[in-house]
């Protein structure tokens, strides 16, 4: 047999699978998912095996033997295997990067595991088991504890039977990590094995050594096994006298693995499912549904803040559970707070993994090891969690589905959500896509599934494509949405009032610490500083071709559009009312906190930015301080902005809406609806009611008055108009190619070979290249243009931008022309880096 091996190299020109010959010594242990070391290029490489297969497609004779076994039971499953080639075509990105990114940071060394026999294996006396009858099972028996490796070693032939053993749970594996990480051990005390003896011996032993006899009865009466530092504190003596009890047989010490739990004692309070609304009902009982017929298919839940979403999710993971099928829950990393952990660990319990960026290598890693062997049920975590090693998955939720967070904006630059669709439907699996401002994108494929299906009953294979729509647009007991007001700030100056609070702010938030109340503070700072803006009349410079706004570049005065290289010089006077009022914007959250200090002295403030809370732990520190009510006002950034829950806060504040709204992004209007609709939810979410306050330059752009009206369905059809006449997604999709070099005339020269070949492709693949309205395929190649940062780390960025419509193998073109450029060495003479469907355009 031979095996089909990604090496981890990650270029172009090593992207493709080698084959190597599996010594006997390995055979049945190497499998699809093991990691290998294996020479190339006169090194031994690290590699995963994607394939077995009984010929190789070279010579017998020049194909060599994998060296190395990297771990005996295979960190991937055939399932992630393919998934990860899915996401390497989607993505253009090698496929080793993509398996790479599935296992923990922690698993990068060689692992060494040892096997041990099950409580179970262990009371059976009688030799009951399937595999009593095997020599190596008797052999464990003897041992106790005995390395995989030697295992293979020995017996060679017995691999398929000690991995049902461990599969089957009659054996537990324990892994160690060599020179990584340590897998935890600690000194554990046990009762003596022979208990009568011992008593017997301590009532005739004389009063010497007390300690060592109080050690031992304690033992004998609280047979729970207990680390070797806890006795000793119990029984205030020294690790030394027990020791010694256990050097006279009294109670014995042995080294046992400790698992990390991030969230070990942490009582979580257990929650019962509650009765669910008419709305929440309706919306479980399709998921349930679609759950038991097992079959593939993604809804898009639509419901308002405050609409009781999480209580849906919670009860569609029980019903997938009864199953026995797993559940991954993905909510953006700066959510995962505990609040949200809470709600799955308190109706959940110990069935929960939590993975997060916060955690140590070390805890990610027992985190994932609690999955894959079966520990946990449910996952809930940041984007890379939907890779969690489950056998069955049955519901993966993406909460907040719109969040941007979901793309990763390193390679592989895989957005989670694609790839839980396509997780999804290898294994029938649902998808619930959450969210009260679903992103453009969804919520076209949603609808457009859906006039299908109204327009051809019964065609259930097309509708199947695109997602289904469950909305809620109620929040739970019939509490109001919050009344919003807006705030015109270019009338605040008008009458005299420079602040950065209006008026009415001022008075609301007075009012919030007469009642002692609480109010969330929302400085948007996406986007400080980089736009030119009139304070007199909220005019913005606007690229003439692209319809987004232009960047102000400070040291050269002029002013840029990054999708089509538009450049002019930035004005002195505004173009549009003559006022010198013009500037670029932007305030910083300090500055917020000094004069909140100034106008309501003794307010208590707890200010939320990266600054504060870069400490492990501070985020939570934070959050449970307000939740307490130990600080009146909650300022911060976008942080604050989603997924919480306090009863007390009734007033919201956005200090300037307008800063995420002109930046060169088309998903500008968008991000600025979602993050004022998010923030403006977090009001009056129980008894009492809320209001929100929203200062702003620019009161009738779409995107803020439907934010006042929580009126999603407004502004949805206003955006689409104008992605639809810029033909911006969902009318087409992108991929951005970002070029870099020292050289700046290379860089260029090889920026205009790309676009030109890429034309040339397209063109005699006979692909419209200009979009025209009718939503036909067509590809067209924009750039090279400078980058948005045109130089980093002393290397010239540039970009070209593929926009698409269609099946046009876009992917494809853009891989061909690539390696028509590429040299002899398989490389490109410039990098090239490639973001399909880029979420962050700046
Ligand atoms: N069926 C129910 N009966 C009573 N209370 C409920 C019910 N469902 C949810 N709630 C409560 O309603 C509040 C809002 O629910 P939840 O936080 O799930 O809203 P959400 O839809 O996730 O909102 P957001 O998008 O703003 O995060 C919570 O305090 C929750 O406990
Ligand atoms: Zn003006
Ligand atoms: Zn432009």
């Amino acid at each position: 047999m031979i095996a089909r091996v990604i090496v981890d190299v990650p270029t172009r020109a090593t992207d493709r699978p080698f084959d190597y010959s599996i010594p006997a010594e390995m055979e049945g242990w190497v499998e699809i998912g093991s990691r290998v070391g294996v020479p190339f290029g006169g090194r031994v490489l690290q590699g995963f095996v994607i394939g077995i297969a009984p010929f190789a497609d070279i010579d017998v004779k020049r194909l060599k033997p994998i060296a190395e076994l990297l771990d005996h039971i295979p960190p991937l499953s055939p399932d992630l295997v393919e998934l990860a080639q899915w996401i390497s075509e989607k993505y253009c990105c090698p496929w080793t990067t993509a398996l790479q990114v599935m296992i923990p940071a922690a698993l990068k060394g060689k692992a060494d595991s040892v096997v041990t026999l099950s409580e179970e294996a262990l009371e059976d006396e009688a030799g009951l088991l399937l595999e009593d009858a095997e020599p190596w099972f008797q052999y464990i028996r003897q041992h106790g504890e005995v390395r995989l490796a030697l295992l293979q070693e020995r017996f060679p032939g017995a691999a398929a039977g000690i991995k049902a053993a461990i599969q089957r749970g009659t054996l537990l594996e324990e892994v160690s990590i060599r020179d990584r990480l340590k897998v935890r051990k600690v000194l554990t005390v046990f009762p003596p094995e022979n208990e009568a003896a011992v008593l017997a011996e301590l009532a005739a032993s004389s009063s010497r050594a007390a300690k060592q006899q109080e050690a031992a009865r304690y033992m004998l009466e609280n047979p729970e096994p207990i680390s070797l530092a806890a006795l000793a504190q119990a029984l205030s003596t020294t690790t030394g006298t027990i020791r010694g009890a256990a050097e006279k047989g009294w109670l014995s010490i042995r080294e046992t693995e400790q698992r990390r739990d991030p969230y070990a004692g942490r009582g979580f309070k257990r929650t019962e499912p509650l009765p669910l609304t008419e709305g929440q009902q309706a919306v479980y009982d399709e998921i349930a549904e679609t759950l038991d017929n097992e079959a593939s298919r993604v809804f898009l839940l639509h419901g308002v803040t405050g609409s009781g979403k999480t209580e849906v999710y919670l009860q569609a993971i029980a019903r997938c559970l009864e199953d026995e099928r797993q559940a991954i829950v993905l909510v953006p990393e700066i959510a995962l707070t505990p609040q949200m952990v809470e709600r799955f660990k308190g109706r959940f319990g110990d069935a929960v993994a939590v993975m997060h960026s916060r955690l140590s290598n070390g805890e990610r890693y027992d985190e994932w090891r609690k999955i894959r062997e079966g520990r946990a049920e449910v996952v809930v975590g940041a984007r890379s969690a939907v890779f969690a090693p489950f056998k069955r998955v049955g519901l993966i939720i993406i909460d907040e589905e719109h969040e941007s967070s979901y793309k990763q904006e390193e390679s592989p630059k895989y957005h989670a959500r694609d790839v839980a669709v396509q997780r999804a439907k290898q294994h029938h699996a649902i998808v619930i896509l959450g969210s009260a401002t679903p992103s453009l994108e969804s919520f076209a494929a949603a609808s457009a599934s859906r006039s299908q299906q109204e327009s051809q009953a019964g065609a259930s294979s097309s509708a199947k494509r695109g997602a289904t729509l469950l909305p809620m647009p109620e929040r739970v007991a019939g509490r109001p949405l919050p009344k919003v007001h807006l705030i015109d700030m270019r009338d605040e100056l008008k009458g005299g009032n420079r602040s950065m609070f209006s008026r009415q702010l001022h008075e609301a938030l007075l009012l919030r610490l007469e009642r002692g109340e609480q109010s969330v503070l929302l400085l948007n700072r996406r986007g400080y500083s980089t736009f030119v803006m009139c304070r007199s009349c909220g005019y913005t410079a606007q690229c003439p071709h692209c319809d987004i706004s232009l960047t102000y570049h400070q040291k050269s005065k002029v002013l840029r559009c990054h999708y089509c290289g538009h450049s002019e010089q930035a004005p002195e006077k505004c173009p549009s009312c003559e006022s010198e009022h013009i500037r670029f914007f932007g305030t910083g959250t300090q500055r917020v906190e000094e004069e909140l200090a100034k106008l309501f002295p003794g307010i208590r403030v707890i200010r939320m930015d990266v600054d504060t809370t870069t400490e492990k732990g501070s985020h939570e520190k934070w959050l449970t301080m307000f939740g307490d009510r130990q600080a009146d006002v909650l300022l911060g950034t976008q942080m604050v902005a989603k997924g919480l829950d306090f009863p007390y806060v009734t007033l919201v504040g956005v200090i300037a809406a307008d800063t995420s709204l002109h930046l060169p992004d088309f998903r500008a209007a968008e991000k600025t609806f979602q993050l004022l609709t998010q923030v403006a939810g977090r009001a009056g979410r129980h008894e009492l009611p809320g209001e929100v306050i929203v200062q702003t330059y620019n009161p009738e752009h779409y995107a803020i008055t439907s934010a006042q009206h929580h009126d999603y369905s407004a502004f949805v059809q206003e955006e689409l108009k104008h992605r639809r006449f810029m033909a911006y997604p969902p009318f087409c999709r992108l991929i951005l190619v970002t070029l870099s070099h020292e050289q700046l005339a290379l860089l260029i020269s090889e920026g205009e070979k790309l676009a030109s070949t890429l034309r040339d492709l397209a063109r005699a693949a006979g692909i419209k290249s200009s979009d025209d309205g009718d939503g036909s395929r067509f590809i067209d190649i924009l750039g090279p243009v400078a980058s948005p940062i045109p130089r980093m780390k002393d290397r010239y960025r540039f970009q070209c931008m593929i926009k698409y419509r269609g099946n046009v193998g876009a992917a494809d073109l853009l891989k061909q022309a690539i390696s028509l450029l590429s040299g002899s060495n398989g490389q490109p003479p410039v990098t090239m880096s490639v973001d399909v469907d880029p979420q962050v355009i700046l």
